[in-house]
Parts: C-alpha cells; structure tokens; sequence
C-alpha cells in the first residue's frame, strides 16, 4: 500500500510568486491583479478580465474595443483543423478534443520564436482564446447535429454571446450572455491550482504555449479539478425534489463517498465564487420556472455543511446555472477551459518573465539498495 506522506500533495508550500491572483486571502478571498472578484462580476465583462490577466492592467475603452476586435478576428478554425475535428467520435468526451484541437493548431500555426520577442506569446494566447470556444462547439455541433458551425462571427463582440450563439443556433438572452459572462470571469485563474501549476512547469522547460495550454487542459479534466461541475450535475441530475435529495446525500456519506463539487484545497471558510454563481443559479430558476434543480442543489449545500462543514466550490452551482442554459453536461468543463486558457497563458507569461526550470526533489522512501537478479532467477 502506498504510504501518505505528511507533505502529500504540497499543500500550504510555496512554489514561488505571482503578481496575478491572490486565493484564500483571510481564508475566504479572491483577487485578480488586485481586483476584487466580487467587483470583477458585478462590473467587468470577460474580455476585459482577459485583458487584465494577460496585458497587466485594465484596458481603456479603446483598448477594449480594439481587443474583442482583435479576438473577433480570431474565430476562424483552419480547414485542417476543422477536418481533424470532424474525424473525432461523437462519444469522445470535449475535453479530448479540446486537447486534441489545441495541440494540433499548435503543429499548423506554431508559436513564433517567443524568446527573442516575448510578446509573440500573448499573440499565441490570443488565438487560443479566441478559438477554444469555436473548437469545442464545431465539433459538437458536427458531431451530434451534422452541422458545421461558422465560428467566424463579427457579429456578437462578447466570448460569452459567441459560444452560445453557435452551441444553440440563435443569439442568447440577455439574462444566459450576462451569466455566461460572469462564469467566465469566476473561473478564469486561480494561482497555482493544478492545471495552472501544470502549465508552469511545462513553460519553465522554455516549451511553447500550445503545450503548456494542453497540458493544462489534462490537468483540469479529472473530476477532483474542473471536471467537478459534470460530476455535481450527474449526481444531482437524478434527483426530483430536496428530500430526495437529503437522502440520497447522507447514503452517499455514510457510504464515505466523495461528493463533487464541494471542499477546496485552499479555502477553509468558504469559496467566494459560490454565492456569485448562486445568486445566478436563483435567477435562471426563476426565469425557467424550474420546480426542483435549484432546491435540490440548496438542500445538497446546507447538508453537506451541518454534517461535514463543507461548503461550496465554484463548480457546484455553475452545474444547474448550465443546465438551466441548456448547456450539454460534457460541455461544462470545456467552458471552463475556455476560460482558465487566460489564467495559464498569463502565467505562462509571468513564469517565462522570470524563468528557473522547476525541479523540486522528492523524499525516497524505496529500498536502500536491490541486488541485480537474472532475469531466469525471478519468481
Ligand atoms: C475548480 C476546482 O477545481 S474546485 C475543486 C473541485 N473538486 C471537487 O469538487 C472534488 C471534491 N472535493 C475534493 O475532492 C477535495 O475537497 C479537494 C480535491 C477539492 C481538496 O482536496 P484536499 O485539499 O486534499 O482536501 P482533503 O481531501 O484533504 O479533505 C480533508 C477532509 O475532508 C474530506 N473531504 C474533502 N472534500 C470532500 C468532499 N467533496 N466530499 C466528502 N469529503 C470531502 C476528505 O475526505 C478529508 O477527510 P479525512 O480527513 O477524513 O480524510
Ligand atoms: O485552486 C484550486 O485548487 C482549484 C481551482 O482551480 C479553482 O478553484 O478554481
């Protein structure tokens, strides 16, 4: 059996600096670049989060308008790419093909030489954030409904307006672009999370962005990371009312199941994102005329913290706040995606600004020494 070590998973270590986000600040806070994140939803639209995160300040109105141009401009998918698209399997998960989609457009369009002029970097990050949404949708739409979306749109400015513009075929409501808007901002970076961390160690070996961005898309795939929102949703989904619910929740406990979508390696009292994407998830509730999802995910928030004081992630209410869109559940980790690719390729940047390979040790804990044994010699 594999021994648990104390320092198992490097939680509370530091493993260096960043100027963009502050997590767990008094237990509970968040900030990008200084902002505070509540502020950020309420004011801010995504493009001007990506800004911030990327470019080191927020943009002026020109510099707005010039950048959701700029990433407008940027929706197209080569018909190399988009022929690779449509050679993936229907019951591929989007998270594959998002990995698949990024590092294949890094094999047609590489970055271009990033050490001698850095900002070619901020460039490869642009057209990945520009054409994460478009991959993911293509091939989704080709996939289920034989369509083959123009993800080429100068039309709708806002990242959030595009994607789910093209996922169902007719431009949103204001209530779905405004809480899409805000998903986005919630999600976009979070300092040294794992896929972050991810993306870093492959940036400090001096790779180029397409590689650092698909292994952050491996990272945040696994159901303890960003593939917790499906899993909150394929939990709750059965579910038909709040008593139900309760039940089928302490069974889960008893049972000493893990439920996703609750707990955080970092945050001890609560995480600031849940009440952003609750209030949300109340809204669209009551927009849908929903008669359980929204009870069923409150009653899920209030048992978990009088048996096990946990509380909420991020994940957990975006999972109704989706479905209430008519967001496909396989599709919620890839909006995540969408938007954390500002977080990693601005830490990407910052990590390339002042590069050290990382190489941390490991404590040995095998044999001393093994006696060389033939190979005919061996049970
Ligand atoms: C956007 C994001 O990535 S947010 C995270 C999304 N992930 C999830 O929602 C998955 C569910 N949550 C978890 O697995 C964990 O809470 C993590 C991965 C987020 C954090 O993990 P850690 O910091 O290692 O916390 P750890 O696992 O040590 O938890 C401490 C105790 O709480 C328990 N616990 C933590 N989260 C949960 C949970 N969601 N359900 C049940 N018990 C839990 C652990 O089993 C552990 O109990 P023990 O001390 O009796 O063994
Ligand atoms: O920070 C973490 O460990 C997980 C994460 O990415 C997030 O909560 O957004």
């Amino acid at each position: 059996m594999t021994k648990v070590l104390s320092g198992a998973g490097l939680r509370g270590q530091s493993a260096g600096e960043t100027a963009l986000c502050t997590v767990g600040k008094a237990a509970a806070g968040l900030t990008y670049r200084g902002y505070d994140i509540d502020v950020l939803a309420d004011n801010a639209s995504f493009e001007e989060v990506a800004y911030l995160l990327l470019y080191g300040t927020l943009p002026n109105r020109t510099q707005l308008h010039d950048y959701e141009h700029k990433l407008m401009s940027l929706r197209s998918l080569p018909e190399e790419l988009k022929a690779v698209l449509e050679l993936i399997p229907k019951d591929a998960h989007p998270m594959d093909v998002m990995r698949t989609g990024c590092s294949f457009l890094g094999n047609i369009e590489p970055e271009l030489p990033f050490e001698k002029q850095p900002s070619l970097g901020l460039h490869a990050a642009d057209r990945l954030l520009a054409t994460l949404p478009a991959i993911v949708v293509y091939w989704y739409r080709f996939s289920h409904d034989g369509v083959r979306v123009d993800t080429h749109n100068m039309h709708i400015s806002s990242l959030a307006g595009h994607f789910l513009t093209m996922l169902h075929d007719e431009e949103p409501s204001e209530l779905h672009t405004q809480v899409m808007n805000a998903s986005l901002i919630l999600y976009a970076e979070h300092e040294f999370n794992a896929s972050t961390f991810t993306a870093r160690v492959c940036a400090s070996t001096l790779s180029d962005m397409h590689s650092c961005v698909t292994g952050g898309i491996g990272s945040l795939r696994g159901p303890l990371h960003g593939g917790a929102n499906e899993a909150a949703m394929d939990m709750i989904e059965p579910w038909k009312s709040a008593d139900e619910a309760e039940a089928a929740l302490m069974q889960k406990l008893a049972n000493k199941e893990k439920i996703m979508g609750f707990g955080h390696a970092i945050y001890s009292e609560r995480d600031p994102r849940n009440d952003i994407i609750k209030k949300w998830s109340k809204k669209l509730s009551e927009a849908t005329g929903d008669d359980h999802l929204y009870a069923v995910s409150e009653r899920c928030e209030e048992v978990m913290w009088r048996e096990k004081k946990l509380f909420c992630n991020a994940d957990f209410f975006h999972a109704s706040a989706y479905r209430f869109m008519n967001i496909p559940t396989k599709l919620f980790t890839p909006i995540f995606v969408c938007s954390r690719v500002t977080g990693w390729a601005a830490h990407v940047m910052e990590q390339r600004a002042n590069n050290r390979i990382i190489r941390p040790s490991a404590d040995y804990i095998g044999p001393d020494h093994a006696d060389w044994v033939a190979i005919d010699d061996r049970p």
